[in-house]
């Protein structure tokens, strides 16, 4: 028995996602009395590879094949499954990202594994039983399953688990698997990056708004606290279908998922689909010229107040703190 963990990279580095993911599989390793093994598909570079240990990995499978080397989820799913056949690993772990999302059930098939997908906890594994807290219907709601299975996949949610480091460099070996022709049915051509920006789903702060800003010409004060507080810029549905700000900054049910460590939500009523992509930030903070808008409910910190006058105050604010600090 071992536990594999997918370390996955964006352009030949490890994103933070990684390393959280990689600390939880740790500590399952260690639940379990068993060592962790990385699989790293791409191409990374050797100390990079090896600075996993760092986070717990002994050993990292290195797989540089040339057709591997953009995502294809496929593929990846069976290269996966095939490294944690050889390597006897019963638990995988990945980040619930979006390549995580898609691999996930992908290696639950491949491997006859239970799967849960958005855990937010590390496993609780009592009387033989395996439990795993992860969100449901769309992060509205917690759900604690049970992995009945011998093998099991586990998809870690972002910024749930902390990073820990403590573990030397890790040993790195060529993981060489034959690629099947029916795994590229759906390639990635190519990938435009939509801004040099900080990349919504990573982001660790986001400055998101809605239709109360009233049109596009008002983001400027967006971007302006983005910036200084070093976040991304996300937006509401209606914001994004209106084609004032990019669909790549729409958050919710039917965009993207964020869970970063402090989410400011202006001129956002709350409606419960917004709520379903962002209810798992750590910090949320409303600013809201209705005191009723839902929003407010499910806010650690709230301010009533027209945007218009509050973020002129709180960007003076953030200048003058960032100055004197
Ligand atoms: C199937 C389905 C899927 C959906 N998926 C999503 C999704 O993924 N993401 C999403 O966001 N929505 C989604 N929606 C839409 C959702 O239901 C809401 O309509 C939407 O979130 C509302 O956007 P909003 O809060 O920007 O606008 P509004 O509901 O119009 O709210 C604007 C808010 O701004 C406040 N405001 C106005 N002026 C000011 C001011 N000067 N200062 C401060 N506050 C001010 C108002 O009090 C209000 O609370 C979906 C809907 C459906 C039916």
């Amino acid at each position: 028995m071992s536990v594999l963990i997918y370390a996955e990279n964006a352009g030949g580095k490890f994103k933070k996602s990684t390393f959280e993911a990689v600390s939880y599989a740790k500590a399952i390793a260690a639940q379990n009395n068993t060592n962790l093994i990385a699989i790293s598909i791409g191409n990374v570079a050797a100390d990079e590879l090896a600075a996993l240990g760092r986070y717990g990995a002994e050993k990292v499978l290195n797989v540089s094949n040339d057709k591997l080397k953009n995502f294809v989820n496929q593929a990846y799913a069976s290269v996966i499954a095939e490294a944690a056949k050889a390597n006897g690993a019963d638990i995988v772990v990945l980040s619930n990202s979006f390549s995580g999302r898609g691999l996930a059930p992908r290696l639950g098939v491949k491997l006859q594994a239970g799967v849960a997908d958005g855990a937010v906890a590390l496993p609780e594994q009592n009387g033989g039983k395996f439990t795993v807290k992860k969100t449901a219907f769309s992060g509205k709601a917690f759900a604690v399953v049970e992995l009945t299975s011998a093998n099991k996949v586990i998809a870690l949610t972002p910024n749930s688990y902390k990073v820990v480091e403590g573990g030397s460099a890790a040993q790195v070996e060529d993981f060489n698997v034959e690629a099947k022709a029916s795994d590229f049915k759906e390639m990635i051509k190519d990938i435009v990056r939509s801004t040099d920006k900080v990349s919504l789903p990573d982001a660790e702060i986001v400055v998101s708004a809605g239709r109360g800003l009233k049109g596009p010409e008002n983001w400027g004060m967006i971007e302006e606290l983005a910036d200084l507080l070093g976040a991304a810029t996300a937006c509401s549905k209606p914001v994004s279908d209106a084609g004032w700000r990019p669909h790549s900054e729409h958050v919710g049910q039917t965009g993207i998922a964020v869970s970063p460590n402090l989410y400011i939500a202006i001129g956002i009523s709350g409606a419960i689909q917004h709520l379903a992509g962002v209810s798992s930030s750590k910090v949320i903070v409303v600013i809201n010229k209705d005191a009723e808008a839902p929003f407010f409910k499910v806010a650690d910190y709230g301010i009533v107040g027209d945007a218009f006058e509050v973020l002129p105050k709180l960007i003076a604010a953030v200048k003058e703190y960032k100055a004197s600090a």
